[in-house]
């Protein structure tokens, strides 16, 4: 698996105000959706692109366009959807797919609840969105299911990551090939619940929770 942490200061600046539990979900979701276009622009050097001949006013040249078949988004839901709209702007024409997972609280399986995603993946590149990467269950599950409908390359975009969960997914994905992941910020280790410290919080709650 290979690892890429972004390394930049408006990226380090934005994580640090998404941290800040005086920061609004409606700024949250400004800092997520900013945050993931950063990330989508490395994420995506990878993207598959194919020839073609392009008449300019001036003259014809060769130049190149996204390659068939298209790439598939897959937010995790919930929390994953705050990054949806950031990636799609940068692809606009990606297929979206859905995956909703959530972990126990105290147990930490993780149940699907939701699935809508194309039956075959073969030779397809997708892109997973996730912004919390704990102790890598639901990326884990996530990939071992994109994988058994064919996915050929797995690109995951997450904005935190605990060592813990960073080297629980390498593990878990050991043998696959074509597996990456990217992140804005890794952090410290998980705490007693599994929550990444420093972390952020619940990244869904922080998203999409009722205001007090
Ligand atoms: O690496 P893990 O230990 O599996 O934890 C990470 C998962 O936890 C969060 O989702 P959560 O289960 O809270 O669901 P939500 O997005 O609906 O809040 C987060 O968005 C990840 O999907
Ligand atoms: O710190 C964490 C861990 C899992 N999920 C979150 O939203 N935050
Ligand atoms: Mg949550």
């Amino acid at each position: 698996m290979r690892v890429k942490i972004l390394d930049h200061p408006l990226v380090s600046h934005k994580v640090t105000v998404l941290r800040d539990r005086e920061t609004p979900s409606p700024q949250f979701r400004q800092l997520v959706d900013e945050l993931v276009t950063l990330l989508a622009y490395e994420a995506t050097r990878n993207i598959r692109v194919e020839p073609k001949t392009v008449r300019t006013p001036v003259t014809e040249t060769e130049g190149v366009v996204m390659a068939r078949p298209r790439p598939l988004v897959v937010p995790i839901l919930r929390a994953g959807l705050g990054m949806l709209e950031g990636m799609t702007r940068l692809i606009p024409t990606a297929e979206v797919g859905f995956l909703g997972m959530a972990r126990h609280e105290e147990t930490l399986d993780i149940v699907t609840y939701a699935e809508r995603l194309p039956d075959d993946l073969t030779g397809r590149q997708v892109y997973v969105l996730d912004p919390m990467l704990a102790t890598g269950g639901t990326l884990i599950e996530s990939i071992k299911f994109l994988r058994e409908r064919g996915a050929d390359h797995i690109t995951c975009l997450c904005i935190l990551a605990a060592p813990e969960g960073m080297k629980a997914l390498s593990e878990g994905v050991e043998g696959m090939k074509n597996v990456d992941l990217f992140l804005a910020a890794q952090d410290e280790r998980l705490n007693e619940k599994a929550y990444i410290v420093p972390g952020l919080g619940d990244a869904g709650d922080r998203l999409y929770g009722l205001a007090d």
